[in-house]
């Protein structure tokens, strides 16, 4: 693993919240984002070497939907980046860690990503992050 590749923080309008994050940060937004396959729009801030992933939900099925109507607004996972996903998914998996997609899949932010069952890691729901070269 190398560094927290970003903090990904569920909202309910990212209007808002880009505009509050905007004030926090002291930087905009530098790219906006829809990620279909996870029923996702999401707001990347840069800060030093990690960013800020502000995502609200485009359908009422999205896990970001999900945890809202249960948690409410908060951080939702930690993603860090990988030299190489599929390696450290092998590795992952056979120290116990529940894998929640078998095959690396097309994230945001130029990413081939994977994610670990909040059950196998404290409570934290984890994200793995590759860049696309
Ligand atoms: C764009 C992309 C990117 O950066 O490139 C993204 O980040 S997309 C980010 C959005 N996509 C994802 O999050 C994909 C991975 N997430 C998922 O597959 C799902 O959200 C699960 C994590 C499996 C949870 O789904 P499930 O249907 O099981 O919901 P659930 O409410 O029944 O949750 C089952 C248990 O997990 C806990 N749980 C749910 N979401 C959690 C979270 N974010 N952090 C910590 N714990 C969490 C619940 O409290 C519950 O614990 P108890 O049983 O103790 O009550
Ligand atoms: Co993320």
């Amino acid at each position: 693993m190398q560094h927290v590749e970003h903090i990904g923080i569920a909202v309910k309008s990212l209007t808002e919240s880009n505009s509050l994050f905007s004030k926090l940060l002291g930087v905009q937004p530098y790219k906006q984002e829809g990620v279909e396959s996870e029923g996702v729009l999401t707001s990347f801030f840069q800060t030093g070497q990690t960013k800020i992933e502000l995502l609200e939900a485009t359908n009422p099925d999205s896990p970001i939907a999900k945890f809202i109507e249960k948690k409410g607004e908060g951080i939702h996972h930690i993603a860090f980046e990988v030299e190489d996903i599929e390696s450290e998914m092998t590795r992952l998996k056979s120290e116990g860690f529940i894998l929640l997609n078998e095959v690396p899949k097309k994230g945001a932010d130029n990413k081939l990503v994977c994610f670990l069952h909040p059950k196998s890691t404290n409570s934290v729901l984890v994200e793995l992050c590759q860049t696309i070269k």
